[in-house]
């Protein structure tokens, strides 16, 4: 998949967009919980969606996500077993229906064009990198550019709709993957609950990506279904289970205190935030669902002596080493002997265009 941007997602009839992952710098998983979170496109990783016109709508099953021909009975237990029953296509469908609903109910006429969609994606899957909503959200795009309906479905309102698509297939996710994802670069995002009911969004504040100190992100192919992770700590969080809801209030807290981190590059600040965002979720979800690979992943790089957490709910790992190169070298060789890959961390600008920024409240 070729890496650059594509400057005009129209290629004669086809609409092709490209939506990349996210890692959550700090304050995951409390926005699920009201919270707030500052997190990044990641360059890294990117799906893509080709939309082009056609007689029928008709959705294309990926050739490898969306595997549905096997060698034998072994063959198809063994891919259930490491990634699921579930591919791309849902989430098209799911992003389909909502983008249909949300029109109608806001009096955005379509025209009555049909579609075919296809996907393709290299974020490693569901590696807590938001690679669902990728998919989802480059889907989107797609939608807006084909029906010429960009500048009447707001910004902000976008990681709603891609949120409503998973949670529609019971996906239990938060806003932050969305937002990062249909903003691009380094956002700072407050999910207080009375503006998310009296707006239906919460509050995004982009920051400059040149503020972020270098960073590292580990991986290791371990899928993990990022609803299943989420259940008991929701259930309890719905209960008012008094230690959940105090902790998720405090992982939120970390985001606000990181935005002043960030801004005056106070960086060991940052790795005290970081390391302090894992051991709560690691109190609230409890070893068993986080996993003992996605832990270990953790420890790798706290034996270097460097900050680190997940960037999503599970599978991957950003991490800060303040000590600069030599620790980043160290922290190399540690992921070797480890058996997890490790990338320098490399962050998307933010890609709204102009009919993006018009439709911006304020
Ligand atoms: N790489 C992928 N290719 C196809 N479908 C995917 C991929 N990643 C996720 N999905 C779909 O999205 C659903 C939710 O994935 P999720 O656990 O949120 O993973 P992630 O952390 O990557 O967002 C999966 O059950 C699957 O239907
Ligand atoms: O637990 C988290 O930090 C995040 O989990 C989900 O993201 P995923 O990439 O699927 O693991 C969820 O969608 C986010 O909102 C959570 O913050
Ligand atoms: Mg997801």
């Amino acid at each position: 998949m070729d890496e650059s941007p594509s400057p005009s997602p129209r290629k004669g009839n086809e609409i092709e967009h490209k939506v990349y992952a996210r890692a959550g710098l700090l304050g995951n998983p409390s926005d699920v919980y009201y919270g707030r979170t500052i997190s990044f496109s990641l360059a890294n990783f990117w799906a893509t969606v080709k939309l082009q016109p056609s007689h029928h709508l008709i959705i294309t099953p990926h050739p490898t996500h969306d595997l549905v021909q096997f060698s034998g009975l072994d063959h198809l237990v063994k891919r259930l077993q490491t990634e699921g029953y579930y591919g791309g296509v849902r989430l098209l469908m799911s992003i389909c229906k909502i983008f249909y609903n949300y029109c109608n109910e806001n009096n955005i006429e379509l025209t009555k064009e049909n579609f075919t969609l296809s996907y393709d994606t290299n974020i490693p899957r569901q590696t807590g990198l938001s690679g669902s909503s990728a998919i989802v959200c480059a889907a989107l795009n797609c939608l807006l550019d084909f029906y010429r309906v960009r500048h009447l479905v707001k910004v902000e309102i976008r990681p709603d709709l891609i949120l409503s698509a998973e949670k529609e297939l019971g996906i239990i996710a938060g806003l932050q993957d969305r937002v990062a994802q249909v903003y691009g670069g380094l956002v700072y995002m407050d999910f207080t609950k009375d503006h998310l009911e009296k707006f239906g969004h919460g509050v995004y504040t982009p920051m400059d990506i040149s503020l972020l100190p270098p960073l590292q992100l580990i991986y290791a192919e371990n899928p993990s279904d990022s609803g299943k992770v989420h259940s008991t700590v929701r259930k309890r969080w719905l209960d008012g289970d008094e230690f959940i809801v105090s902790s998720m209030v405090e992982v939120a807290d970390l985001a606000l205190q990181g935005q002043t981190a960030i801004l005056e590059k106070d960086y060991s600040k940052l790795a005290d935030l970081m390391n302090r965002n894992f051991d709560l979720r690691r109190s609230m979800f409890g070893d068993d669902a986080l996993g003992s690979l996605n832990i270990e992943m953790v420890e790798v790089a706290r034996r270097v002596g460097a900050a680190s957490k997940f960037t999503g709910s599970g599978g991957a790992v950003v991490v800060f080493c303040p000590d600069g190169p030599s620790q980043v070298k160290l922290l190399e060789d540690a992921c070797k002997e480890a058996g997890f890959v490790i990338q320098p961390v490399k962050v998307v600008p933010s890609y709204l265009n102009e009919d993006d920024l018009k439709t911006l409240s304020g």
